[in-house]
């Protein structure tokens, strides 16, 4: 039930289920039967007055339906077109023609005195900005304060992107059909929806095996197969062994961060490794994680050379600049699996990016003459050269630097900087998206807003960190490490700080422990 189909793929699934012999009528009919059912939810009462808003394609037809299913329960309900009776056309002309009473144009006087509004404007139809009478229309909506359903999404809010062509409703609920699309669960688009709810209309879940969908929705059940649980008589290096590079001594907290996570996240042994001063003032803040005092690249060359030493985080609190590039490299030459986050990534950014990057490359190309290794191509290089996995985790600043200004939706940015790449790309924010080289990509869509505090990110780098030491393959081990985090911060609840997400982790771990399937313990 993860997938996400695009408009273009639920117009297939549409196309197929037809060809399968379900005629188009029929699954409008029951698309507008489950918008009525929802709307009705909405309602106080059989006499609420309900507006419905209808466009000139099949999206407007959900609507018509619901529109007479509504009335046949007694509501009060009106129905307004965008654009001519007569220029409808297939099931939603017949679908307006069952319709028994007058259909008025919609126009922002639709609203006076209504209660509830069904959005049935545009759906996966969208084509282009929303603009002029539409465009007002919509700005009237969004302007009355009134409830508003939308059918399959809100109009102007494109299916494909979460992203507003023109201007889009703002909708409390939303009602699509068969699977979600990447828009609702992508911001803007997201919170333009309000809560969604997947009707069933009939589409078989056959259809998908034509589809092939590449991109979901993050859930457990999609990696949880992957999670290797403690198991008997299994010894702590079973469970792999967790390297944090720490920054310099004012900078510690982050490597504290992602070595608890680490820790948390199941990983059998966890070392900070750092500088003298770093590590001495590490030491007296840790207990069950160890500290070894390694230092430059050469130092972690050699420290990596045990192999048991299989999983390794920089970036957090590291420092921008040429040790950082260094020690990426030198990491990276290694056979562990490798998490880079924060100025591990903004230390291969392009100078011709603006922010701070721009800054500290500028110190170093005076010194240097020139930008030696630093520098995107080859930082993919140097992944791309090696066999363990490299897991990136920029937030949409970072990745910018690397990866400049990509066209296309948040999943098909992410897509291609996996692939350019050869890195998983965990790109940060609300809607967390992550996506593979080989094309696979998931949306997050657990997240609280709360989780946006200093050094939640430096949390989720060590969770990473702690599944791949695990041996958890890279792409399941970043969507999961995605999920947990999100969800402690759910558990914990508003006023969480990061120390607190490792802490929180057990309480979601025993849930996933316990509910998961007997025989796998
Ligand atoms: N697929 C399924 O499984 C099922 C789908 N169903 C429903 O069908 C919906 C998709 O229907 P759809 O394809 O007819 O598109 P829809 O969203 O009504 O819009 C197209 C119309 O809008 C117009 N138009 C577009 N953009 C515009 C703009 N900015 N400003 C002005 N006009 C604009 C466009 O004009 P054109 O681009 O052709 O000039 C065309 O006339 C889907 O969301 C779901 O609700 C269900 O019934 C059951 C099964
Ligand atoms: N509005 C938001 N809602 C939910 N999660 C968010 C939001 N903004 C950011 N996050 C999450 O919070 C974390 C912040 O990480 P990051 O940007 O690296 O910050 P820091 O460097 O302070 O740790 C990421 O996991 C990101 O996905
Ligand atoms: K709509």
């Amino acid at each position: 039930m993860n997938e996400l189909l695009t408009p273009a793929e639920t117009g297939e699934a549409d196309r197929l289920t037809e060809a399968g012999g379900t005629p188009g009528l029929d699954l409008m009919a029951r698309a507008g039967k489950a918008v009525a059912d929802v709307a009705a939810l909405m309602t106080r009462g059989p006499d609420t007055r309900i507006a419905v808003l209808c466009g000139p394609g099949n999206n407007g037809g959900d609507g018509f339906v619901a529109a007479r299913l509504l009335r046949n329960v007694g509501f009060d309900v009106r129905v307004f077109l965008l654009g001519d009776k007569s220029a409808l056309k297939g099931d939603a002309a017949e679908m307006a023609r069952r319709w028994p009473l007058p259909i008025r144009a919609a126009t922002p006087d639709a609203l006076q005195s209504m209660y509830l509004v069904i959005d049935a404007l545009f759906g996966a139809g969208l084509s282009r900005p929303i603009e002029g009478d539409a465009a007002e229309l919509v700005e009237a909506v969004n302007a009355s304060g009134l409830p508003v359903l939308a059918v399959d999404v809100p109009s102007g809010v494109d299916g494909a992107s979460g992203e507003v062509r023109g201007v889009a409703i703002k909708a409390r609920r939303t009602v699509t059909f068969f699977r979600k699309k990447p828009g609702h669960l992508l911001m803007p688009g997201r919170d333009l929806c309000g809560e969604v709810t997947v009707a069933d209309i009939g589409i078989p879940e056959s259809v998908l095996e034509t589809l092939k969908p590449r991109l979901h929705e993050n859930a457990p059940g999609i990696w949880i197969s992957d999670f290797n649980w403690p198991t008997d008589g299994g010894h702590k290096y079973d469970r792999g062994h967790a390297v944090i590079v720490s920054g310099p001594a004012l900078q510690t907290g982050a490597a504290r961060l992602g070595a608890r996570g680490a820790l948390r996240a199941g990983a059998g042994v966890v070392t900070i490794v750092g500088n003298s001063t770093a590590t001495a003032i590490i030491a007296t803040q840790v207990t069950s994680i160890m500290v070894r005092s390694v230092s430059g690249a050469k130092a972690l060359s050699e420290f990596l050379r045990d192999q048991r030493r299989n999983a390794v985080l920089i970036g957090p609190g590291a420092s921008v600049g040429p040790d950082t590039v260094a020690d990426v490299l030198a990491i990276l030459k290694s056979s562990a699996s490798v998490v880079l986050d924060a100025d591990a990534l903004t230390s291969f950014a392009d100078p011709e990016d603006d922010g701070d990057r721009a800054e500290a490359s500028m110190g170093f190309l005076a010194r240097n003459g020139d930008r030696g290794p630093a520098q995107p191509s080859t930082l993919f290089a140097a992944i791309k050269g090696r066999q363990a996995p490299v897991v990136m985790t920029p937030h949409e600043g970072e990745f910018k630097r690397l990866f400049g200004e990509l066209p296309g939706s948040k999943v098909e940015r992410a897509r291609t900087a996996a692939e350019q790449s050869g890195a998983v790309i965990i790109l940060k924010g609300t809607d967390t998206v992550i996506a593979a080289p080989d094309g696979r990509a998931i949306i997050n869509s657990n997240a609280p807003s709360w989780l946006a505090t200093a050094g939640s990110g430096d949390v989720l780098a060590g969770i990473v960190t702690g599944l791949l030491a695990q041996r958890m393959p890279a792409f399941e081990a970043a969507s999961a490490a995605v999920w947990l985090h999100g969800e402690a911060a759910s558990a914990f609840g508003i006023g969480l700080i990061a120390e607190d997400l490792p802490d929180v982790l057990p309480k979601v771990l025993q849930k996933l422990y316990a509910e998961k399937p007997r025989g796998r313990r």
